[in-house]
């Protein structure tokens, strides 16, 4: 073999050496994007399309899309143009964790200019939060009830081809002082949670890990303790079995303009945060339902938390009957049929997820 022919080959194995970590390079930079955001637990996918929301076992996903010119638009003067004057009910409390069983928060009226002042101004060490209602108390929130629906030009708006594949089942502004955090909790429709202003974390949990979370009716006793990271410790004794749940949490931080997809039934706390020298973190959320399981849901759901209708009968049952039937037997044979009855639930449960 000639020395040129040799030579060559070095030089065509080098190239190819060089090539493969370039490639190597540009693949982890691409995963790196994939996963962009994603803080803690599993990584967060990042999709640009909607193709995948009615998939039966989609994970929350960060969508790159237009939510429109609210992101430039909404400035403190331009939300007191159309709700200043408003009379609005306000969360306020003294602790940024609000927890919705122990309600360590009070409910007041404010009028909407003075809670944006006490928003940005120093405020006393006060949290604040408004969740937009309808003002008729049957019907769920929208952009219009409050009147920031019309505004085509500096509105908000979702991609039609995100919204046709589901019926809208309401649009809801919300607006928070920093740091407060929103209690864990679940919803029973699909949500796009959009970020207008500030910036927000999101912590969420897949829906096997609902036993593990404290919940009763849709929210957790935990509050929203787990934002308070100094505190993990103690909440790790108080509700020992969420340390798992944690450790396999989904994590994001939304930014002006992204729109996160939370599928019904993912456990989810947010944390408000500012961005620079504004102090309101701002989003607005539209809550959606499949039409194939619409028939399920309640009419009546103001809040997008009341339970399925099957759901409802079952819960019910389970309250009315089984329970004050197994609290009959003595304390062996309960503790026995309470054990039974949970490992045939539990079977369910893994061929429910399995199959879903
Ligand atoms: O961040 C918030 O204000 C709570 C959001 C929320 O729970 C939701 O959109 O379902
Ligand atoms: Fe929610």
């Amino acid at each position: 073999m000639s020395v040129m022919a040799t030579s060559s080959r070095k030089t065509a194995l080098v190239g190819l050496l060089s090539l493969t970590s370039v490639a190597a390079l540009l693949i982890r930079r691409v995963l790196r994007a994939w996963r962009a955001r994603g803080l803690g637990g599993t990584p967060f996918q990042v999709v640009q399309s909607g193709s995948r929301l009615l998939d039966p076992q989609v994970s929350p996903l960060l969508l790159k899309v237009s939510i429109g010119h609210c992101v430039r638009s909404w400035s403190d003067d331009y939300l007191r143009r159309y709700l200043g004057g408003h009379k609005i009910q306000v969360h306020v409390s003294d602790t940024p964790f609000l927890n919705f069983a122990s309600k360590n928060f009070a409910y007041e009226v404010a009028d909407f200019d003075s809670f944006l002042s006490r928003l940005q101004g120093e405020n006393g060490n006060k949290f604040l939060y408004y969740r937009s209602q309808h003002s008729k108390r049957n019907k769920a929130a929208t952009l219009e009830a409050i009147g920031l629906g019309g505004d085509v030009d500096h509105g908000f708006s979702l991609p039609d081809e995100l919204l046709l594949p589901f019926e809208t089942h309401s649009t809801v502004l919300r607006i928070a002082s920093t740091g407060l955090s929103m209690w864990l909790h679940y919803d029973v429709c699909d949500n796009f949670l959009c970020c207008i202003r500030g910036r927000k974390r999101v912590i969420l949990f897949h829906p096997d890990d609902i036993g593990l979370l404290y919940i009763s009716g849709s929210s957790s006793a935990m509050g929203s303790r787990l934002f308070a990271e100094a505190d993990l410790p103690q909440l790790w004794k108080e509700f020992p079995l969420a340390k798992a749940a944690w450790k396999r949490r989904h994590e994001i931080e939304l930014h002006a303009g992204d729109v996160l997809f939370l599928p019904a039934f993912w456990a989810h706390c947010t944390q408000a945060l500012p961005h620079e020298s504004d102090k309101a973190s701002i989003s607005v959320n539209t809550f959606v339902l499949r039409r194939d399981t619409m028939s399920l849901h309640d009419p009546k759901d103001v809040w997008a938390n009341r339970e399925l209708l099957p759901a409802q009968d079952a819960v019910k049952a389970f309250e009315e009957k089984i329970l004050p039937s197994l609290a009959k037997l003595p304390a062996t044979a309960r503790s026995f049929y309470c054990r039974k009855i949970a490992a045939q639930l539990q079977l369910e449960a893994e061929a429910a997820s399995a199959s879903g």
